[in-house]
């Protein structure tokens, strides 16, 4: 294994085409856990399933990995076909050559780290590998991963950051290209978890292996993954770079699942090309239409983050702007995060400064974004949660920071 970042070029190692799997709930309702999913992983990229419970991301792990059998659809593996039902293709999971680590790694609390890397090749079907072997081959997957010195140790006596290495170099251990992850640092608490993450973009970046991570939890996502696949109602609704999904969500769905966003939803009054104009409840908003098609009349959202909003005493030049109260200036360390109910609506948006001298609560001040930093997306959309709605109210919502 050598250390990699993604290529195009090669033979990806997943290959997902038009994957369905429905399951049967008790009640006789049939569920599209996964609804015709396409996607790919390069070799050596890292791919984080991101999505809320339920929408249907362990049973595409569980899938690739074998462990459920889809309904539809194929399967490809470093370029070799492990399910397909146009072929009738199902190779069991200890022959897909893929390693998985679950929730809170799975290490055996009564076995050394040495006996627990030891424990896939012991228990490998087929030819048995001599014993001098497994301890070269544990030894040296242990070594790769750092904690060499820890073999004689048990789980219970080792940190989170040791116990994921030696997780790690149990799933390393049969030179298995892809590694799947099944929300290993569920059980792990947040300050932890944080630096197991920084651990593991390290040693995966390092060591270059494949990687496909299931989680909920967006923060994960965005600092594991070289590309996120969102997943709504077992659809991936957008594929893309951290940078993407943020900066560009393809969807309101998107937008509000993946960090703080105000939206205010209203009517289009003016197109230009890939810019164009909402008439909202507090007041017009210039910003840009990110690939959609608008006309004039259409409803839509007008969506931006919270740290590209500026807050000012004087009124700035800027396009979008608004006159408004601050109402609760709240300072968090890094940042000061303002509430200010701003336009004849009263509406309340958030706008986040590194300065917490900005306004006073109660003060009257101007809010500001740029046309830039404003998106506009459709509201009708299919996977929008309010699609078809027409009881959906025009008004501004705040969609909380998670
Ligand atoms: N064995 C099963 N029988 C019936 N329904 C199932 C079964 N397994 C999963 N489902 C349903 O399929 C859908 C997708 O479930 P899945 O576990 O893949 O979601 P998830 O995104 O991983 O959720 P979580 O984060 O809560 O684990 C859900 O509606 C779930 O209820």
């Amino acid at each position: 294994m050598t250390p990699d970042t993604p290529t195009a070029s090669s033979t990806p190692v997943v290959e997902v085409s038009n994957l369905v799997k429905r399951f049967r709930r008790e009640s006789g309702a049939v569920v599209n856990a996964i609804d015709d999913v396409s996607f790919e992983v390069a070799a050596g990229d890292f791919v984080v399933l991101l999505g809320p419970s339920g929408c249907g991301k362990t049973t595409l792990l569980r899938a690739i990995a074998g462990l459920e059998t889809p309904d539809q659809g194929s399967i490809r593996i470093s370029g070799r076909p492990v399910y397909s039902s146009a072929d009738r293709v199902d190779v069991p999971p200890e022959r897909r050559d893929i390693s998985m680590i679950f929730q809170s790694y799975a290490l055996w609390p009564h076995m050394t780290a040495f006996k627990n890397v030891a424990y896939p090749l012991q228990s490998r079907r087929g030819r048995k590998i001599a014993k001098d072997d497994i301890a070269r081959r544990v030894r040296q997957a242990l070594e790769l991963v750092g904690v060499g010195e820890l073999e004689k140790q048990y789980p219970g006596q080792m940190s989170g950051g040791q116990q994921q290495r030696i997780a790690l170099a149990r799933a390393l251990v049969n030179n298995d290209e892809l590694v799947l992850f099944d929300e290993p640092l569920s059980n792990v608490d947040a300050k932890v978890r944080e630096q197991l993450r920084f651990e593991l973009v390290s040693m995966q970046r390092k060591l270059g292996f494949s990687a496909l991570f299931v989680t909920h939890d967006q923060t994960e996502a965005m600092e594991l993954a070289h590309r996120i696949a969102v997943l709504d109602s077992g659809r991936i609704v957008q594929f893309g770079s951290p940078q993407e999904i943020y900066h560009r969500p393809a969807t309101r769905y998107v937008a509000k699942f993946i960090g703080a966003i105000n939206e205010v939803v209203g009517t289009v009054t003016t197109v230009d090309g890939g810019s164009v104009v909402v008439d909202s409840p507090y007041g017009k908003f210039v910003g840009a239409t990110v690939g959609h098609r608008f006309s004039v009349g259409d409803r839509a959202a007008a969506m931006w983050r919270p740290e590209r909003g500026r807050l000012t005493q004087d009124e700035p030049r800027t396009v979008n702007r608004w006159p408004g109260r601050v109402k609760a200036p709240l300072f968090v360390g890094s940042h000061t995060e303002y509430l200010v109910s701003v336009g004849a609506s009263q509406t309340d948006v958030r706008l986040w400064s590194p300065r917490s001298d900005l306004v006073a609560a109660g003060s009257e001040a101007w809010v500001s974004v740029d046309a830039d930093d404003v998106l506009v997306l459709p509201v009708d959309e299919p996977a929008d949660p309010a699609a078809g709605s027409t009881s959906v109210p025009v008004a501004p919502v705040m969609v909380p920071a998670s």
